[in-house]
């Protein structure tokens, strides 16, 4: 028997389960998007099975219905849907990042015997749209689930061997948690970067050479900053609360570093650093496929097909890559080539191909 999936709102994330769900055997999976253009797209992509204008009617017949929508808008839905005609035995899920009001606007659907099982897969990016969809984006990462406490079992495992094709690690968490925790890991670092963005902003005037000095560093930290900036502003008033703590935590940190530098001690600096470093060093890896981090650095000298050279090397090797980009480099050093792999034995293969075909300097970081 075939099943119904209707995924509302195709961006990203939602595009991008779309995709996985497709894996799924003997599943139909139907889509939405506000936008025509991205229903077009949508469609040109194979994004999904089939797009639909009528998302009353496509909802009439779907087993799942999951949002990947921005988490204002699927309250809305959430809303609207509580009086529609759905099968009786409906999973409805979303994907946004945060969870309290979404799962106290669940207690609605509940009471109309509709089965709403929050979800958020923890992978993503700073790119956004349909464009940006990728069927492996959740691989590795972990996805929360937020049920009920008494859900119903086999709604949950019908909802879990869905996406189980994400090939992401399925967790059951609190919503109230999950929205303290990720206030803490995602959603208060994003108004940090924004704010180191808007420091740089502010020394235009009187120096502006400083944003061409903007290299590695900057960048790195601050690449969430270029995310979809009405996705989180939903996010930020979802759960401002999280925030607003997450700042008075942040006003002490910045406190506590101020008295740190008066202190003018070399070796409290020092450690401040070597905590920090340590503590990030063990972070356990559970990034989605865009941001695997089994990084490999090759030096490499500006000649035309290069690049392909080393690719090629490692195409002949049979050694697969996940990621491939170019260090933004002066003119006047070799560029640096960071290619990713899936696993620390893939890179050692790749490191030991290049090895023996090239006299590239290689390097982990
Ligand atoms: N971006 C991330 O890294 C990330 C990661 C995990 C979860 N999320 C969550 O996933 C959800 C989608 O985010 P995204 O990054 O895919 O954003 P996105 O901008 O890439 O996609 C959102 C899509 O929803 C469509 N849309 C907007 N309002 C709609 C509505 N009312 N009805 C139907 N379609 C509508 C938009 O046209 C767009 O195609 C959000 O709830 C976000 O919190 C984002
Ligand atoms: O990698 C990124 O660009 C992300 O911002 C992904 C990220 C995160 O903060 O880690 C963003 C929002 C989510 O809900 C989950 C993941």
């Amino acid at each position: 028997m075939t099943q119904n999936v209707l995924v509302i709102g195709l961006g990203l994330i939602g595009g991008s389960i779309a995709l996985s769900c497709q894996k799924a055997p003997q599943t139909k999976v139907y889509g939405y998007d506000v936008l025509e253009k991205t229903r077009e797209l949508a469609a040109t992509l194979n994004i999904v099975h089939e797009v639909v204008t009528d998302v009353k009617e496509a909802a009439r017949i779907a087993d799942v219905i999951i949002f990947g929508t921005p988490v204002n808008g699927t309250l809305q839905w959430m809303n609207e849907l509580k009086t529609w005609s759905l099968k009786e035995d409906v999973v409805v899920t979303d994907t946004g990042s945060t969870k309290s009001l979404i799962m106290e606007k669940a207690v609605e659907l509940k009471e109309k015997g509709i089965t709403f099982i929050g979800g958020h897969p923890m992978a993503g990016s700073h790119k956004s749209g349909v464009t940006a969809a990728r069927q492996y984006l959740f691989e590795n990462a972990y996805y929360m689930l937020t049920p009920f406490e008494d859900e119903n079992g086999k709604q949950i495992i019908k909802l879990e061997q869905l996406l189980k094709y994400t090939l992401a690690k399925l967790v059951k968490v609190d919503a109230n948690e999950h929205d303290h925790m990720t206030a803490v890991v995602s959603h208060f670092p994003h108004i940090v970067a924004a704010s180191l963005v808007h420091q740089l902003n502010g020394e235009k005037q009187q120096f502006p050479m400083t944003s061409l000095l903007a290299a590695g560093g900057f960048r790195d930290i601050t690449r969430i900053a270029s995310s979809n900036p009405s996705i989180w502003r939903d996010i930020t008033l979802q759960n401002r609360k999280e925030l607003l703590d997450q700042l008075n935590v942040w006003q002490d940190e910045m406190n506590r570093v101020r008295s740190i530098l008066e202190s003018n001690d070399d070796k409290s600096i020092e450690d401040y650093f070597a905590v920090a470093k340590d503590v990030r060093d063990q972070l356990p890896i559970s990034t989605g496929a865009f941001y695997t981090t089994f990084d490999l650095y090759v030096d490499i000298p500006d000649y035309p097909g290069v690049i392909s050279e080393v690719t090629g090397y490692l195409a002949e090797d049979n050694i697969s890559i996940t990621n491939i980009r170019i260090l933004e480099a002066r003119e006047d050093i070799f560029g640096i080539l960071v290619i990713s792999f899936q696993t620390s034995e893939i890179r050692e293969k790749a490191v030991n191909c290049l090895q023996s075909r090239t006299k590239f300097e290689m390097h982990i970081a």
